[in-house]
């Protein structure tokens, strides 16, 4: 592999504006080593130069100037971030109705084996995955159904299991269920309401009769007889039995089915809306949908009075599901930038990243994950935690070439024992495709991508010096991401404000249509937007190394301080946003210069 800095690459290097990093104060001087000072300003080279579109012909090809990829590059993995799944799982198998037969035992007892219980349907996340293209692709997943009894007392075999395997960052809705049994219990219920009031009708005949009798009237016989009934109403359960194919019409005509026992589900189906947030690795498969029971072989009815039952249950269907998966990215770190604003070079210095770069717009179209390391692997603590003040210059900041990572690391000899909390090893940044202005009206890729940033812990604004000017390209991003935040905001009090509508009752009262609203707290009235303008942020104000472009970052460092000193609005104009300590540090991604700045007080605001 190339090194990630060649040392010629240097001399190219004119600057990096030594005199505006003073006021940096968080940066330890350590960090700073890697600065190579210099004494003239390119400003004062007179180049005219500063389209962002400048081809980097003079600079050596390297890791982190990677020439062009072929234009018919197909190696792009698929990536996916949102899909709609329908999720099955397995139905019971049915009871056997079958009996003994042997030499001279012509009708042995019955001996009919259970069916098997559906498969159940699990999710998982798990570290291996980044994508949800594969479920988009599948759609529907279903668990094995359970095999059906067999004689002798075999039962079914169990369906198959669905373990249904997501990246971390996964969110879990569902949207629509069919539970059979829910239903089932419904007519159940209404059933056995049928049954009773014609039991009660039967009662009241007989008394009637009975009082006729009593009152030597005698023509109780003629009563019971003549009673005006209707048809007694079907078994509540009749469609719940398989019943034997031979059995003769007499032997149906007498059949009178039990009661079936009451039988919980193996596993208890979980609450219906199910809403996940799969933000760590599921250290075990979490339940979505339960199996059905498998049905009972006719042994189970066998009574004193039924010695050779004709039937068996059938297997309980199973629960069907609508989901809806959303993968929304966690990494540490966001990096938000217009097009071609040098992103993902950014994440090769970082990183050992292999992120697509291109001097066209729009290179990378789908996220990358990159991992900074900050120990090397080794285990050894590194960085002091925040509270402690100013960053610790005892930190040292490296390019391991052969890692092809930025190292942080601390002498051994500085290390203290008994520091807490335990020092951060390692954090992910995620670069997301360019946004332009406009985007939230789906202008160049649309705001969607913002999602994977929206989660992050700190927003890393790339600016690009040489495109013009940098406080106007910080103002339309900070747009941008403003009104996605403000966008998802109304999606969520949407969707919470439909979850807590509730049909009234159990579904028995559904002709009245009548809606009940839960009683919950007043939901929040208007967007604010803070829940991304209240991160900590900062500007990473990339290709410094281009001529003529200390002017443009001395006004974007003017402003950032005029945000800090309150002197300027937070650039999305959310009230109460994070103003904190607003910097901007300049970079050359191309030549690996001033990453360590980045990664040093990136460490400073995680650990805020
Ligand atoms: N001179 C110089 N060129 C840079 C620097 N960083 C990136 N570039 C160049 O800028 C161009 C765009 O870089 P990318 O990293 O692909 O930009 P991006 O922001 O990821 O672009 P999109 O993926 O399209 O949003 C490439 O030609 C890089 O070589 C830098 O620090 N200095
Ligand atoms: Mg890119």
């Amino acid at each position: 592999m190339p090194p990630r800095c060649s040392p010629a690459s240097a001399l190219f290097l004119p600057f990096l504006y030594p005199t505006l990093f003073r006021s940096l104060s968080r940066l330890p001087r350590a960090g700073l080593s890697t600065y190579a000072p210099a004494s003239t300003s390119v400003a004062e080279n007179g180049s005219d130069k500063t389209e962002s579109s400048i081809a980097n012909e003079e600079i050596p090809v390297s890791r982190l100037n990677p020439p062009p990829p072929p234009p018919d590059d197909y190696a792009i993995s698929t990536f996916a971030d949102k899909a709609k799944i329908t999720i099955i799982a397995g139905g019971g198998g049915h009871g056997c109705i079958s009996f003994l037969r042997e030499a001279f035992m012509a009708n042995g007892p019955a001996n009919g084996g259970d069916g098997g219980h559906g498969g159940n349907i699990y999710i998982q996340a798990v570290q291996d995955e980044n994508s949800l293209h594969n479920l988009t692709r599948r759609r529907i997943l279903r668990a094995g159904r359970g095999r059906t009894g067999q004689g002798g007392n075999r039962g079914g075999a169990r369906g198959e299991d669905v373990i249904i395997k997501v990246p971390i960052g996964t969110v879990v809705r569902e949207i629509e269920r069919i539970d059979p049994m829910v239903e089932e219990n419904i007519l159940y219920r209404q059933a056995r309401e049928k049954e009773r009031e014609y039991e009660k009708l039967v009662r009241e005949a007989e008394a009637a009769a009975q009082a006729s009798e009593e009152t030597g009237k005698g023509e109780g016989e003629a009563l019971r007889l003549n009673i005006d009934l209707p048809d007694p109403p079907e078994h509540p359960n009749a469609h719940k039995f398989v019943l034997y194919p031979g059995m003769s019409s007499g032997e149906r005509r007498n059949l009178s089915l039990p009661r079936l026992p009451n039988r919980e589900r193996l596993y208890a189906q979980p609450e219906p809306p199910i809403h996940l947030d799969l933000s760590v690795a599921s250290p075990r498969p979490i339940l979505l949908a339960a199996g059905g029971l498998g049905g009972l072989g006719n042994p189970h009815f066998v009574s004193k009075d039924r010695p050779r039952p004709l039937f068996a249950t059938k297997g309980e269907s199973a629960v069907r599901m609508q989901l809806e998966l959303e993968l929304k990215i966690l990494a540490d770190v966001g990096f938000v930038g217009l097009p071609n604003a040098g992103k993902s070079t950014l994440l090769r210095a970082l990183t050992r990243s292999r992120a697509r770069v291109g001097n066209w717009a729009f290179t990378t179209l789908q996220p990358n994950i990159g991992t900074v390391v900050l120990d090397n692997y080794k285990g050894r603590p590194i960085v002091k935690p925040r509270s402690s003040g100013v960053s610790s210059p005892s930190h040292s900041v490296i390019h391991d070439a052969t890692l092809g990572s930025v190292v942080v690391s601390r002498q051994p000899d500085q290390v203290q024992m008994g520091e807490t909390p335990e020092p951060r090893k390692r954090f992910t940044i995620a670069d997301i495709p360019g946004l332009i202005e406009g985007a939230h009206l789906d202008r160049g890729l649309g705001i969607e991508f913002l999602r994977h940033v929206e989660r992050a812990g700190v927003l890393a604004f790339v600016i690009d010096l040489s495109a013009g000017d940098a406080v106007k390209a910080l103002k339309s991003l900070w747009t941008e991401v403003g009104l996605y935040a403000r966008m998802r905001e109304d999606e969520e009090r949407e969707r919470e404000a439909s979850e807590r509508i509730d049909w009234e009752g159990d579904g028995t009262n559904l002709k009245t249509g009548q809606m009940m609203v839960a009683d919950l707290p007043e939901l929040a009235t208007e967007p604010t937007g803070l829940q991304i303008a209240a991160k900590p942020w900062f500007v990473i104000a990339t290709k410094a190394d281009r001529p003529g472009t200390e002017e443009n970052f001395n006004k974007l460092k003017e402003y950032m301080d005029a945000i800090t000193n309150g002197e300027e609005k937070h650039p999305s104009n959310v009230e109460h946003a994070w103003t904190e300590d607003c910097v901007a540090i300049p970079v050359s991604a191309i030549h690996g210069q001033g990453v360590d700045r980045i990664i040093h007080w990136t460490l400073g605001l995680l650990d805020d």
